[in-house]
């Protein structure tokens, strides 16, 4: 079947949205149509995103629900909060597009995990955007649901490194899940464009910053979601980011108690099992490890396992690029789930390194 969509972007001007425009251009099926800002509205692409040349003259349009009418496929890469709105207003309009949305809005099923964590009304829950993601314990993953969604979340990009690093021990009940520590080294592109004054170059080259230290960050709600979803009774993770001078690219240290009785022995084979049909997740041999550098502009995780027998831990490292499996790739494979299309379409599986 040979189809093409239409796409509109919605915050086009920011990392997300040009990232997902960068993937789009390549996808043989997408059809790009209107791109929309705020700020920067009334200006072309190519102020924004000089390393997209294909769309450099197209003119930003204000964000609109009536500027992203009339298309088949509609990605939000907003600011939180306002994509619930935006949503809104397309529906009110009577349109019924594929809808993706970049921003945390839909992703939560619990409306009080919301509250507590962004402190605002809960907008409602949409199909989560993770195929990869272990449901039940039967071995079910979340490309099943995707399979013809409308409304689909996309996950936040640190949740999506913790979750690959661990959900295979938590399916197969290896790990003690009331006592995980992750521990990630995220890079700056992460926080988006806006100026904020911890991401000011002066204070961030040369330095690691931790921030949300404490158990604050948004994503440790959405983490338990995920583990939950993977057969997890019940969730503790002590979570901390630390920005490091990268534009790209996390590395999530995840590490969990093994659960009693459990011989380690099994770890290497339950992991590479996992994700054996797995086109963008692959377990490293014994020994590599995985680094940012290698998933930069491909839409992968690279996972490898540990065991640090005295401190009866299990050790899971991830590598991801934030702005493509973290994000804008994520987004245009569960995107191709939703619509029909091979899942892998248009998506790079390789990185770019060193
Ligand atoms: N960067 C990342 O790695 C990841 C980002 N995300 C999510 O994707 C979304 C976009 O992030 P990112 O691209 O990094 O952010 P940026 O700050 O880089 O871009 C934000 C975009 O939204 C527009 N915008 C700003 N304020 C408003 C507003 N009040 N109403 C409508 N549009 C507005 C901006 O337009 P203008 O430039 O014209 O002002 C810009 O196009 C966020 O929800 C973020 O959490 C999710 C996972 C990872
Ligand atoms: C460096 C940095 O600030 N990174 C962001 C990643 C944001 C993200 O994944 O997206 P959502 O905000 O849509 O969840 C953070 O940790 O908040």
């Amino acid at each position: 079947m040979h189809m093409t969509f239409s796409v509109a972007v919605a915050g086009a001007s920011g990392y997300a949205g040009g990232e997902v425009l960068r993937l789009l251009l390549d996808h043989p099926q997408a059809r790009i149509g209107t791109l929309t800002a705020h700020s920067s509205a009334g200006t072309p692409l190519g102020a924004h995103h000089p390393h997209l040349l294909d769309l450099a003259d197209r003119v930003l349009e204000p964000t609109t629900a009536q500027a992203l009418a009339g298309h088949d496929v509609v990605v939000l890469a907003l600011p939180h909060g306002a994509s619930g709105r935006v949503a809104a207003e397309l529906e009110a309009l009577g349109e019924d597009p594929v809808v993706l949305d970049l921003g945390a809005d839909h992703r939560l099923v619990d409306a009080a995990d919301w509250e507590a964590y962004y402190g605002s009304p809960h907008a409602g829950t949409w199909t989560y955007g993770l195929p990869e993601l272990a449901v039940g314990a039967g071995g079910g993953r979340q490309r099943e649901r995707l399979a013809g969604a409308r409304r689909i979340a996309v996950p936040g990009c640190n949740v999506t490194a913790v979750t690959l690093g661990l959900q295979p021990g938590v399916a197969a009940g290896l790990l003690d899940t009331t006592d995980l520590v992750a521990v990630l080294a995220v890079g700056y592109s992460g926080a988006g464009k806006a100026l904020k004054p911890h991401l000011l170059a002066s204070e961030a080259l040369g330095a690691a910053v931790p921030y949300a230290v404490g158990g604050t960050h948004r994503h440790v709600p959405e983490i338990a979601q995920n583990l939950r979803s993977a057969g997890a009774s019940e969730v503790r993770t002590s979570f901390t980011p630390v920005l490091v001078p990268l534009s790209r690219g996390i590395l999530a240290t995840a590490t969990a108690r093994l659960a009693p009785d459990v011989d380690p022995a099994v770890l290497r084979e339950t992991w590479t099992a996992a994700y054996a049909d797995e086109p963008f997740v692959h377990v490293l041999p014994e020994g590599a490890w995985p680094t940012t550098a290698s998933t930069a502009g491909a839409n992968t995780a690279l996972v490898q396992v540990a065991y640090d027998a005295r401190a009866r831990r299990v050790v899971t490292v991830t590598a991801i690029d934030n702005l493509v499996k973290g994000t804008a790739g994520g987004a245009v494979q569960s995107l191709n789930l939703a619509l029909g299309l091979p899942e892998t379409l248009g998506l790079p599986r390789n990185g770019v390194a060193p």
